[in-house]
C-alpha cells in the first residue's frame, strides 16, 4: 500500500500534457487552456493618454500655481477620446482633454477638471500637480510590444480573455479537451429513474463523476452501469481504453469475490502501478496505464470514497493531461472549529466547509456521519481537512491542513 504522497507522485509521473490542440475563436475561448505563448506587437497603453477629464498642460507652466494667484492658460484645442491631436501645446497653452484621449505633443501632465476654473477661452489652474506626468498613462508602461503577454498552459478566464482581446488575438490555439470514459460497476446498481427493489443501490457515482469531469473542462463519456460480469466488464474496458484518454470506473476494486477490475486490467495489458493507497476514504484505488497511453483509475465504489479519490488524485491528473501548468492540488492551513478524529491508520480526509469567520478562514466539519457511504452530508462542502497518518486527534482551535478548491 502506497502513501498518499507516493501515489500522487506515481500518478503524476505517468501523465504528460497532451499534444493535441485546436483553434478556437476568442468568443469560444473561455475556460479553455492556452496552448501557445501570446505576445502582441502593440505597446500597452498604445500611446500616451489622459487618465482624467481635464486639461493637458506643460508641467513647467503650472508647477507653481496656487488658488490665490492661479496661472491661467489659453485653451487651444479640445481632444475627446479617439481624436488625434493636431496642435502642439506651446508655453502658456493647454488643451481640453478627456479620459482615454491621446496626449497632445508639447504637454506632459494632466490637470483634473475639479482643480481648474474655466474663464471663457482660458482656464485657471488652481492646484499645482504633485509631479510631472501626473494622470498621464504613458505608452508601453503596462506592457512592451514583443514580450510574452500570456504563457501556454494557463486557463482562460475573464482577465485573460480581456488581455487577448486587447492583443487582437482573435483566434487562439488551445489544448483539445481530453475525453474521459466513466462507468459504474455492480449488479446492485440501478438508474435513478428505476424503481428501487430490495437490496439495490441507486447509481450516484456516474452522475457525480460526470459532473466532476465536466467541471474540469474535460469531456465526460458516461457509459452507464456495467454488471459484475467479467466478460461485459472486459468488453467495456477494452472499448473505453481505446477511445478515451482517461477511464474512470467505480466499484469492484476491493477484495470481494465480485471485485474484478484489477484482474481484467491485467488481462488487457494494463500495467497496474497502484493497487491501494493509505487514504481514508478511498483505500482500494487502482491505477493502471496501457500501452496506447490510456490512463485508468479504478475508483472505489463507496460514493464518498469515489469523490475523494477524484478530488485528491484524478483532478490533478486531468488537469496535467489537459495542459494546465498549475495542476497541483491546493492546500491551506486553517483553524478547525471542530475536533477532528482518526484511528491513525491512514491519512484521513474529512469533508466540510472552509468558511470566512470574522475575516479569517476556518474549517467546519460537515455535520452528520462521516462514513464513506454517506454522500448526503457531502452536499454543500468545499474542502477536505487532512489528518496525517499516525495522528489521531486535531483539537478544535488547532490548525489543520485543508485541501481546497474542490470542484463541487
Ligand atoms: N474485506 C474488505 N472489505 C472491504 C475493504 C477491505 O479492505 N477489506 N475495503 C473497503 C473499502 S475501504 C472500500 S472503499 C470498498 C470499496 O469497494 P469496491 O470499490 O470494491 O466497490 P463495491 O464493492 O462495488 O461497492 C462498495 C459500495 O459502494 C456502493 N456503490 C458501488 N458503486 C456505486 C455507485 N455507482 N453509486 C452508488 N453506490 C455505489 C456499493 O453498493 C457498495 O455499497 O470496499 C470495502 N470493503
Ligand atoms: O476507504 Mo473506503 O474508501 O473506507 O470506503
Ligand atoms: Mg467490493
Amino acid at each position: 500500500m502506497y502513501s498518499v504522497k507516493e501515489a500522487e507522485s506515481i500518478i503524476l509521473t505517468q501523465i504528460q500534457p497532451r499534444q493535441e490542440t485546436e483553434k478556437v475563436s476568442l468568443e469560444a475561448a473561455f475556460g479553455r487552456i492556452l496552448a501557445e505563448d501570446i505576445s502582441s506587437d502593440l505597446d500597452f497603453p498604445y500611446w500616451d493618454n489622459s487618465a482624467m477629464d481635464g486639461y493637458a498642460v506643460r508641467y513647467e507652466d503650472v508647477k507653481d500655481t496656487n488658488p490665490e494667484n492661479p496661472v491661467t492658460l489659453k485653451i487651444i484645442a479640445e481632444i475627446p477620446a479617439g481624436k488625434v491631436p493636431e496642435k502642439i501645446i506651446q508655453p502658456g497653452e493647454t488643451a481640453r482633454i478627456f479620459t482615454g484621449a491621446m496626449l497632445p505633443a508639447g504637454s506632459d501632465t494632466i490637470i483634473m477638471q475639479e482643480n481648474t476654473q474655466k474663464q471663457g477661452e482660458r482656464v485657471a489652474i488652481l492646484i499645482p500637480p504633485e509631479k510631472i506626468g501626473l494622470f498621464v498613462r504613458q505608452r508601453g508602461t503596462f506592457y512592451r510590444a514583443g514580450n510574452t503577454l500570456l504563457k501556454a498552459g494557463i486557463a482562460l478566464n475573464s482577465p485573460e480573455i480581456a488581455v487577448l482581446a486587447t492583443a487582437q488575438a482573435t483566434e487562439l490555439t488551445v489544448f483539445s479537451r481530453p475525453q474521459v470514459a466513466i462507468f459504474s460497476t455492480g449488479d446492485e446498481l440501478i438508474n435513478p429513474d428505476e424503481t428501487l427493489q430490495k437490496g439495490q443501490i441507486i447509481d450516484s457515482n456516474r452522475y457525480a463523476l460526470t459532473a466532476f469531469v465536466a467541471s474540469l473542462g474535460a469531456i465526460p463519456r458516461p457509459l452507464g452501469i456495467i454488471k459484475d460480469n467479467p466478460d461485459l466488464l472486459r468488453e467495456t474496458i477494452r472499448k473505453a481504453i481505446n477511445s478515451s484518454a482517461i477511464v474512470l470506473s467505480t466499484g469492484g476494486v476491493s477484495v470481494g469475490d465480485y471485485d474484478y477490475i484489477e484482474g481484467i486490467l491485467g488481462e488487457l495489458g494494463g500495467k497496474i502501478l497502484i493497487g491501494s493507497v493509505a487514504i481514508q476514504p478511498g483505500k482500494p484505488l487502482t491505477f493502471a496505464t496501457f500501452p496506447n497511453g490510456c490512463i485508468y483509475f479504478g475508483i472505489p465504489g463507496n460514493p464518498v470514497s469515489a469523490l475523494v479519490s477524484c478530488w485528491r488524485f484524478v483532478q490533478m491528473a486531468i488537469k496535467k493531461l489537459s495542459g494546465l501548468t498549475e495542476y497541483q492540488n491546493k492546500f491551506l492551513r486553517v483553524v478547525t472549529r471542530d475536533t477532528l478524529q482518526s484511528n491513525g491508520q491512514r491519512e484521513v480526509y474529512l469533508w466540510g466547509k472552509i468558511e470566512i469567520i470574522e475575516g479569517v478562514y476556518q474549517f467546519q466539519l460537515a455535520s452528520g456521519q462521516h462514513n464513506s457511504a454517506n454522500l448526503i452530508n457531502l452536499a454543500g462542502t468545499n474542502a477536505l481537512a487532512i489528518i496525517p497518518q499516525g495522528k489521531t486527534t486535531i483539537q478544535a482551535g488547532e490548525t489543520v491542513e485543508v485541501m481546497t478548491g474542490l470542484p463541487l
